[in-house]
């Protein structure tokens, strides 16, 4: 198996400029090799497929970045002959890049949704049939985009979904099939430890990210990654289908196309769940029917997206991560929890052996959260064990309403020391309870305290802050004459990306707030696609960007140029808030190619400052250019001493362009060349041969 440079896996590190990135890289390849069908499963194909991609080299203070191939990476990686179909593929490169893309990630972890019909009719998964089967639906695959962009003979390369009217993006997708792949009742922990860890492997490569599930534990994973991807900040949505994909009647085409639209196209940072037409918060949701389509509901929290004929997004409901923190995964879990559903009459012994030898007890009460207060037997068990360091969190029996302390029966509980769960369903409680006991550094206290927590919109505590929602739409609409509830978003919609803008390029962090109470949503954009935080990073207030990163502004939105508030940041030089962004797990994304552009016309103008923001960003700057030049060429040709000093400094790496000019052949050539510039050249690469050397 060869990567787009027709190496093999050996071969890349030998000629990998920069070891970590690469090693790193091929950590992941490997590891998923293992686990892959070695004949050539589908798994092991679309990891080949990544290698279509190529993460740039970087510097070494950075974190990866996924890129997409160029024709000169090519060029400069060339070790003999290239499969044709790569030839194609950058022949026609240059006329697709017109089209703004997304990539998503797609975990294909099995369920009815790719099953098919045995010679028994029974549905069962059946290895290596959904990418190949997907290919040949137009709805789900289009070919022509995807030979263009990827070459003919590519039956590895990536998918592409046709054009979703009214979308920014194209949607390209990568299948990742596990092995085995699995009916989602034999389902363990150990699964969402590896969904867990593929979604972090993959982060920086994707823009969003789609598991593919069976319904019946759906919820229970969901649940349990909503907390174990922490700081999450990209879209991460699970799906399946209570009728095969490729059936006639299927639900599984729409709940999956659905979950790449707005996984690629929207960023909601949190695990969510789609099911026939809604997408609910993951940790909120249940499965309620085993035979209709309209398998999963979420009692206590309304839907945050509903597709119609338009995408409807309710950004209010959004829960966003509120601090100043990359990404991570806690992939850790503690089993030693269970679930416990009082009866009428239940024995006190059996209550004892069920506690017995766990950690953690979802209590499933009667109502508002009430369990037999005249059965002393039943209260000495549970305060027993609550005294042994057993975490008991009361939850609700009821589809709908929470955990109140309204009747004796329930106020006793908590003498003896059982938790209030509040409305979480019993799935979110168990695996919450085992992510908050197998944090180590956690004491009793800080777990039970993090147990009644509002951690991931899990639970609904007490009443949140005031909203005073849309008076103000509403005082402007009165004036407007506009009353209808689609008026009225419309016009939150236009009016509230304008305020808030205004406050920040004021700076006033007070009216932000204001505007947040008033229903403005602070990850909102505007016209061109942007956000307050797209306009803050270009201003350079760091108190203004400090305020919106920890009130939850999105750090991955890209804007109708496609630049991200990192770009922005980067293009006005404001370094502490390259760095406040970094912290909050943002990166880079683009092609060498046009970030090589980027460096040469920084060096070209003498912007040191512009070529120290992208090193803090952590691009490589020994980046080429579409001409093979790097900055130092064009420092060398325009006579820039101070920004050859800085990149010397960096340890740039000495290349040579397509013609195979050297800086210092671009030193010499140029007209009014600086003799100082051409010695200082010499001495430093004097072993390595340039053209006129
Ligand atoms: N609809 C489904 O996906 C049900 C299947 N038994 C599963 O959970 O894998």
């Amino acid at each position: 198996m060869l990567d787009h440079c027709g190496r093999t896996f050996e071969e890349i590190p030998k000629d990998a400029k920069k070891k970590d990135i690469f090693d790193n890289y091929l950590e992941i390849l490997k590891q998923r090799m293992k686990r892959s069908d070695e004949d050539c499963g589908i798994f092991m194909k679309q990891e080949s497929v990544m290698s279509l991609y190529e993460p740039t080299p970087m510097s070494p203070t950075s974190t990866k970045v996924f890129l997409q191939p160029t024709a000169q990476d090519d060029a400069q990686h060339n070790i003999g002959q290239q499969p044709t179909a790569q030839i194609k593929r950058n022949a026609s490169y240059g006329n697709l890049t017109e089209e703004t893309e997304a990539r998503v990630l797609v975990l294909y972890t099995g369920g009815t949704i790719g099953m098919l019909r045995n010679e028994k009719n029974a549905l069962a998964p059946i290895a290596n049939q959904l990418v190949k089967r997907i290919r040949k639906h137009p709805q789900m695959y289009d070919e022509e985009y995807a030979t263009q962009r990827f070459g003919k003979a590519s039956t590895m390369a990536p998918l592409v979904l046709p054009h979703v009217q009214g979308e920014h993006r194209r949607i390209v997708y990568t299948v990742t099939e596990y092995e085995p792949l699995l009916d989602s009742s034999n389902m363990s922990f150990t699964d969402w430890m590896k969904i867990a860890q593929d979604i972090k492997q993959s982060y920086e490569f994707f823009d969003g990210f789609v598991v593919l599930h069976g319904t019946d534990t759906l919820s229970y994973t969901a649940s349990a990654l909503s907390f174990m991807l922490e700081n999450l900040g990209k879209t991460v949505i699970i799906t399946g289908s209570q009728i095969p994909i490729f059936e006639t009647r299927t639900d599984g085409k729409d709940n999956f196309m659905s979950a790449l639209i707005i996984a690629g196209n929207y960023v909601i940072p949190e695990v969510c769940v789609f099911f026939n037409s809604r997408l609910f918060r993951g940790n909120r949701t249940i499965k309620v029917s085993s035979a209709s389509l309209d398998a999963f509901d979420s009692p206590n929290v309304a839907p945050i997206a509903k597709m119609g004929i338009n995408v409807e997004i309710d950004y209010r409901l959004i829960f966003r991560p509120c601090t100043v923190a990359k990404f991570t995964v806690h992939a850790k879990l503690d089993e030693n929890v269970g679930i416990l559903r009082i009866f009428p009459n239940i024995l006190a012994n059996s209550v004892k052996a069920f506690l017995q030898e766990l950690k953690g007890v979802v209590l499933q009460s009667f109502g508002a959260g009430n369990v037999p207060s005249n059965r002393k037997d039943l209260s000495d068990v549970l305060k027993d064990a609550s005294e042994r360091g057993v975490i008991i969190v009361n939850c609700t029996q009821c589809i709908t309403g929470s955990v109140v302390e309204l009747y004796e029966t329930g106020r006793h509980l908590l003498d003896i020391g059982v938790i209030n769960g509040y409305d979480m369903t019993p799935e979110a409680a168990l695996v919450k309870l085992s992510y908050v006991l197998s944090k180590d550094d956690w004491s009793l206290e800080t777990k039970k305290t993090m147990m009644q927590n509002n951690l991931r919109g899990e639970l609904t505590s007490g009443k949140g802050p005031e909203l005073q929602e849309f008076d103000l739409v509403d005082a402007v609409a009165r004036s407007l004459h506009l009353s209808t509830p689609k008026e009225l978003e419309q016009l939150g919609a236009v009016l509230f990306p304008a305020m808030v803008n205004a406050s920040v390029v004021a700076g006033d962090i007070n009216k932000i707030d204001m505007l947040r109470t008033y229903g403005a949503n602070l990850s909102a954009v505007n016209y061109d696609l942007r956000t307050a935080l797209h306009i803050a990073c270009a201003e350079g207030n760091d108190e203004v960007v400090k305020h919106l990163l920890l009130n939850g502004a999105a750090v991955h939105i890209r804007d109708r140029y496609d630049r991200s508030p990192l770009v922005e940041a980067i293009n006005h030089d404001n370094h502490e808030i390259i760095r406040l962004l970094l912290k909050c797990g943002a990166h880079i994304f683009g092609s060498t190619r046009s970030l090589g552009d980027s460096l040469a016309g920084a060096a070209a103008r003498g912007l040191v400052k512009r070529l120290e923001s992208y090193r803090l960003a952590g691009v490589d700057l020994s980046l080429q250019d579409n001409s093979g030049r790097t900055a130092l060429h064009l420092a060398a040709l325009h006579g820039h001493m101070n920004v050859i000093d800085y990149l010397l400094k960096e340890e740039v790496e000495y290349r040579h362009d397509m013609m195979g000019l050297t800086p210092l052949d671009y030193a010499k050539k140029a007209i009014n060349n600086s003799a100082a510039i051409i010695a200082k050249l010499q001495e430093k690469f004097h072993t390595i041969n340039g053209n006129s050397d």
